[in-house]
């Protein structure tokens, strides 16, 4: 198994170039099922383990994917499939996000039921309950969803009971195709909702009020392929803010969209840490002490539940005590017990966790519990005595670009341990990061 071995005591510092947004590419690339003619030709794709699992869904159904130097062209032409394998889907819920297309463009989708994970029970009821208004009949059975429409979808008026991120992307995509126009209100507003309507909307589709709580789709008949380039990853910006912050660094994180990280540049600054917002990126340092402050997760613009095990471990080197407070998913705290085992003092009361700033942090093994927990253990090791050895990093690897070497770059004594029969494959395969075809192999 790999390992991320990291020493504390370095204070970061230099650029750092942010990659492309996970959560926006994975439903642009479900998205692209909708093109029965062209190539839709993405630039800035992440070569991240999830983008790999939806190429290789999107593989199975028939499409042809090719990927170099970021860019992936995908023809979906020739699409003969409409289903999702429990294998694919079990290792990304994201997977998911194919229902509406496939439902849009061919009449019927069979998805395996996506079930729970580490953060919470993550239930899709706002996914089939627009499908359902649109004219689709759900069945469930055999682990499996399978929605059919006789003819088209219908467009339909849908209020969703939560502004659900996934609802609002796959019941927009599943609409773009529909007969009529649906409006979705209470829709999320996230920027990678705006990135997906965008790319929508290239290919031919007419969505409208995308970052708002109302979306508007009129649907067209045909879809097309088109050319885009993802969004910045803000949760990675907002990583790599952090890990300057916690280091007393001082650190360019260069493609962060200012606006797309306000609650996150709030919070910091309130801490204590200089923000300096540029055109083309976020330069962040601290020099002084760090000030405990309460923080808690919201559906955008609030601040996101991706942020909030990493601004956690800022919290541990804070002087006073922090109250964060869960409200996204019901089960986000599994990286506490994690951060305990590095003498971290937090208790956990309800929906909240009480946060004592000022222990002294010492290097122990932890294990990663989810992606962004990963990471925060990481961050918490630039700041540890001696070594933290971070295990379980198919989570990191499912949402972070060269996590080591870009901390590495940036100074930081950090190492991915690599078991030797491992390192001999990669070594055959180097070419793998810049350049695979066609199912990443
Ligand atoms: C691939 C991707 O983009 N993932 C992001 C997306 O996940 P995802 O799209 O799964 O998150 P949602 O916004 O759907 O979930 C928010 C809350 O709504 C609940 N819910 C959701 C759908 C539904 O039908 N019923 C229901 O009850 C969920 O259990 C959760 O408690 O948004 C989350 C919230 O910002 C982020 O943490 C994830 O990184
Ligand atoms: C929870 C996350 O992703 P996913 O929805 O893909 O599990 C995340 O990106 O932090």
């Amino acid at each position: 198994m790999d390992k991320i071995i990291v020493r504390g005591g370095k204070a970061l510092a230099g650029n750092v170039k942010v990659s492309g947004a996970k959560n926006a590419v994975l439903p642009i690339i479900a998205a692209s099922i909708l093109a029965e003619e062209g190539t839709c030709v993405i630039s800035d794709v992440p070569g991240l383990d999830d983008v790999r699992t939806i190429c290789d869904l999107l593989k199975s159904m028939g499409i042809s994917l090719t990927y170099d130097h970021e860019v992936l062209t995908i023809d979906a032409s020739k699409l003969t499939s409409v289903e999702a394998s429990y294998e694919l889907v079990r290792k990304m819920r994201a997977s998911f996000l194919v229902m509406g297309p496939l439902l849009a463009r061919k009449g019927q989708a069979r998805v395996a039921l996506p079930g729970g994970c580490a953060i919470g029970t993550r239930p899709i009821d706002q996914h089939l309950k627009g499908f359902e208004a649109m004219g689709a009949k759900i069945e469930i059975g055999q682990g499996f969803i399978e929605a059919t429409v006789e003819g088209r979808l219908k467009g339909a008026k849908i209020y969703l009971d939560i502004a659900s991120v996934g609802a609002t992307e796959n019941i927009m995509m599943a609409a773009a195709l529909a007969e009529g126009t649906t409006l979705i209100e209470n829709a999320a507003e996230e920027p990678e909702i705006v990135d997906l309507a965008n790319f929508l909307n290239r290919m031919g589709a007419k969505i409208r009020g995308a970052g708002t709580g109302s979306i508007r789709i009129e649907g067209v008949e045909k879809m097309k392929g088109c050319t885009h380039c993802v969004i910045p990853d803000r949760i990675e910006a907002g990583t790599f803010m952090v890990a300057a912050a916690i280091t007393g660094g001082d650190v360019f994180v260069e493609g962060a969209i200012c606006d797309h990280l306000k609650s996150v540049t709030a919070k910091l600054r309130e801490m204590g840490v200089d923000i300096e917002e540029q055109e083309n990126g976020i330069r962040v340092r601290r020099t002084g002490a760090l000030k405990a402050v309460d923080l808690k997760t919201l559906p955008y613009p609030g601040f996101p539940t991706d942020m909030q095990s990493q601004m956690m471990a800022l919290l541990l080197v804070s002087e006073g005590t922090s109250i964060v407070t869960e409200t996204v998913f019901e089960n986000r705290f599994m990286h506490v017990e994690e951060f305990r085992r590095i003498n971290a003092n937090i208790k956990i009361e309800g929906r909240s966790a009480i946060v004592e700033g000022g222990s002294k942090l010492t290097g122990s093994k932890v294990a990663a519990t989810d992606l962004r927990a990963g990471a925060a253990l990481v961050l918490a090791g630039l700041v540890s005595e001696g070594e933290t050895e971070v295990s379980a990093l198919h989570h990191i690897d499912r949402g972070y670009v060269n996590f080591t070497e870009k901390l590495l770059a940036l100074g930081a004594d950090v190492e991915r341990v690599v078991p030797e029969e491992k390192a001999r494959e990669k070594a055959v395969s180097e070419t793998i990061k810049v350049s695979f075809s066609p199912n990443f192999a």
